[in-house]
């Protein structure tokens, strides 16, 4: 791994569950029997299980012959068929989902990251979780089995997104240890069609446990799919279609939590043949977030921020020092930024067992004095990283002007509110184009979650930062509607394989300051 990584904010979003710079992606599902926060419907709901639901929905419609669907997020636009009845536990999960939602974390990465999340609460295996799915625009192929499709049909479904038929009873048999069903969706199998009326997979309620294997294998199953009216006993079909070869391995609990994990990872990883996922997301062990780093007047630079180390196998270390290295790559000896511990919730980070402590700085350098550096700390024992010899780098070429940029509070008269960004352009680099890209979103009636629109606005000259400075101000304003009054945007500067960004800028305060050399 070398900062920074594509997948820096997912990671932030799998680990930093709870505590300082918590994302609190789990609290959707925490603890493992809530119900649903979003959206209307009655508390006979389960929102892990809505969650482990919803991925297999959005994967199972995978066309293994075609290298199309799969996990790409295309449920959003097939909530309204007959195979996805009970669609408000899909519409309610991309709910939850939207503020994590942004251009560079897709909703399939977040339906897969749902799944782990939603198995871990609920006390299940890990389930690997790779990056870099890709959102579908539209809807796709149809094809999730239901209760009434017959075995042959069901098999063909499931062979035909890639899936063994003891993969299918394994992924039935681990989906259906959480939830239950509606009375209000199938009535016909509750014989109540309230929504109050909401008989379980098994007796152990929102546990991810092999219980609803266990019952089925003795006789005693009370899964409404399972001893039901024949016409939707589905997972009866599935689960004798080896002769109960594979229920009985699964009636071991560690072989049901390794084959769950296993078959989960197929779910989640299946995806359409043009995407490639990333290596496994690990916890990082050394991890800078760079909050501010502009040019305070024109020759100094505000550095803000915070470094995560992962204490999870050390001592947390009392504090961290930043050895930082000026534009010619040369380190001086007082060239050291020490960051204390943050006092915000004692510094200390939480989530799935991985735990982080944070150490903040907020200082001022002479421009041209900092370029990158190595964070050194005593935990164990002294430790130096360098993110593989590198150096952990800032951006230097274009600084995201914080203090001169805003989201005035203004309506324009057509329900738009003006976005100003301004950057300062290193003077060796002005003769490049410098723009900023606004991450618009567009809803559509019907439709729980926006197209992401990424609007390219060229930022134009504004003022010299000064007569002695390396700097040059550049100024763009985009009018931002309503539905994107909380959205992030990216600076960039350069062209061809040479451009440099700061990305992920959120919109700010409501007033610009003016710049005075
Ligand atoms: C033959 C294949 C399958 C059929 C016919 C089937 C059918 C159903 C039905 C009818 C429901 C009730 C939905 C509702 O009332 O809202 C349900 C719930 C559920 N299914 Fe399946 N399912 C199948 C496979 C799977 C698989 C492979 C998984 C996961 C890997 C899964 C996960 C779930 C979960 C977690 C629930 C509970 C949802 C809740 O409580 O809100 N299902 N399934």
């Amino acid at each position: 791994y070398t900062w920074p990584g594509q997948w820096d904010e997912l990671e932030d979003i799998m680990y930093l569950q709870s505590g300082y710079n918590r994302r609190g992606f789990h609290d959707g599902v925490t603890p493992c029997s809530a119900f649903p926060q979003g959206g209307p419907g009655p508390h006979a709901r389960h929102a892990a299980a809505e969650w482990v639901r919803t991925a297999f929905h959005d994967a199972i419609t995978h066309n293994k012959e075609t290298g199309t669907g799969g996990l790409d997020g295309s449920l959003l636009y097939e909530t309204d068929r007959p195979e996805n009845t009970g669609s408000i536990g899909f519409t309610d999960t991309f709910g939850f989902f939207h503020s994590f939602l942004n251009r560079r974390v897709s909703l399939a990465d977040l339906i897969a990251l749902g799944m782990f999340t939603a198995v871990k609460e609920c006390g299940g295996p890990t389930v690997q979780f790779r990056a870099g799915r890709i959102d579908a625009t539209e809807a796709g192929e149809s094809g999730v089995p239901e209760p009434t499709t017959d075995i042959d049909a069901t098999i063909a479904q499931f062979e035909k997104a890639g899936y063994t038929k003891e993969e299918m009873i394994a992924m039935v048999a681990c989906g259906h240890t959480l939830g239950g069903v509606h009375g209000n969706d199938f009535p016909d199998i509750v014989g109540n069609s309230s929504a109050e009326a909401f008989p379980q997979f098994d007796s152990t309620t929102a546990k991810f446990d092999n219980v609803v294997v266990t019952e089925f294998l003795s006789g005693n199953t009370t899964n409404p799919l399972a001893a039901g009216p024949d016409a939707t006993n589905s997972d009866q079909r599935v689960f004798v279609v080896d002769k109960n070869a594979t229920m009985q391995s699964l009636a071991d609990p560690d072989t049901f939590r390794s084959t769950c994990a296993t078959v989960f990872e197929r779910i989640i990883d299946t995806v359409p043949s043009a995407v490639t996922l990333s290596e496994p997301i690990t916890p990082i062990e050394v991890k800078p977030r760079i909050q501010q780093f502009y040019l305070q007047d024109q020759s100094t630079l505000q550095l803000e921020g915070n470094i995560r180390v992962r204490t999870t196998e050390r001592q947390a270390p009392d504090e961290a020092k930043m050895e930082y290295f000026d534009s010619n790559g040369n380190h001086c000896d007082t060239c050291t930024i020490t960051a204390p511990i943050a006092r915000f919730q004692g510094g200390m980070g939480i989530g799935f067992g991985e735990q982080f402590q944070f150490y903040e700085f907020n200082t001022n350098v002479a421009v041209g004095a900092i370029s990158k550096f190595n964070v050194h700390f005593t935990a164990n024992s002294d430790e130096t990283h360098t993110n593989n010899g590198l150096g952990f780098p800032l951006e230097t070429a274009i600084l995201n002007q914080s203090p001169n940029s805003c989201l005035e509070q203004k309506d324009d008269g057509n329900g738009n509110w003006n976005l100003t960004a301004v950057a300062a352009v290193r003077n060796d680099r002005t003769n490049l184009p410098t723009w900023f890209e606004v991450t618009v979103k567009r809803f559509t009636e019907g439709i729980a979650l926006p197209k992401l629109d990424i609007q390219k606005i060229e930022m134009a000259r504004w003022k010299d930062a000064g007569s002695d400075s390396e700097y040059t101000l550049y100024s763009g304003s985009f009018p931002l509607p309503i539905d994107s009054w909380s959205t992030a945007y990216d600076l960039y500067n350069g062209e061809g394989d040479d451009v440099a960004s700061v990305v992920n800028i959120n919109s700010g305060q409501g007033a610009c300051n003016d710049w005075t050399a």
